[in-house]
């Protein structure tokens, strides 16, 4: 199976955790794009009913109403059930590196209030040690250029993300400044070291905050459990 195949799988998989009533944390990014998909099959065919999606990006926003799932602000629920997201890397011990399509602000937040967090993954996301996939950091734009001089400094080998030849720009408007670091040693002391410098607001440095992973692989989905 191709990698887009992987996603489908798990995406597709994933959805059979959610149970009518549930509100359900809808994350970013190509594999929770199939995952949104099937959930709104099953809410259109009556099989899934009473579901409220709370989203982490404008982009699930979008998708999910489209497809008749109601949409609710993270501010107008008092909990969140389960919350299902993708990932791009997880490491051994499920640390994990989100941010690659750009939401890891909303995405740490509404997992944070989520009862239980699922990584829905393609096998190639495993890894041993955290760093190959670019750390993402979301920064505000005002002095940004002087945070970027100092990651620089510090030899965390900083680019700016870019959408076409402009920087990208979050749902929050600020910008995402991308750490090529190859190695994480210290996942812990690399996010409280980036997350005390002022400008930048989140990393895309989630730790300790998955229960369940679906990967998808070429025997079909597999769950692991982390906590
Ligand atoms: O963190 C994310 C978006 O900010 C995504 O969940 C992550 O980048 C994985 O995306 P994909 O499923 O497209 O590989």
């Amino acid at each position: 199976m191709n990698q887009d195949e992987l996603k489908a799988q798990t995406g597709k998989e994933s959805v059979k955790y959610i149970k009518s009533g549930m509100i359900v944390g809808l994350g970013t990014g190509s594999t929770v794009r199939y995952m949104v998909d099937e959930l709104g099959k099953q809410v259109q065919a009556g099989n899934l009913t009473n579901i409220i999606g709370v989203t982490t990006s404008s982009r699930t926003t979008k998708q999910a109403e489209s497809l008749g799932i109601t949409i609710k602000n993270l501010d107008d629920v008092d909990h969140i059930d389960l919350t299902i997201d993708g990932a791009d890397e997880i490491s051994d011990d499920f640390q994990g590196i989100k941010g690659g399509g750009g939401a890891l602000l909303w995405e740490k937040i509404v997992a944070n209030v989520s009862d239980k967090v699922m990584w829905i993954v393609d096998q190639s996301k495993l890894v041993h040690k955290l760093g190959k996939f670019p750390l993402p950091v979301e920064v505000i734009p005002f002095g940004s250029q002087h945070v970027f001089n100092r990651l620089e400094k510090k030899g965390y080998k900083p680019t700016w993300r870019m959408d076409g030849d402009k920087k990208f720009r979050s749902d929050e408007n600020n910008y995402i400044i991308d750490l090529h670091l190859e190695e994480i040693d210290h996942p812990a002391a690399l996010a409280d070291e980036l997350i005390h410098m002022v400008g930048i607001v989140e990393t895309g440095l989630f730790l300790n905050r998955v229960n369940d992973v679906i990967v998808g692989t070429d025997e079909g989905p597999k769950v692991l459990h982390a906590r």
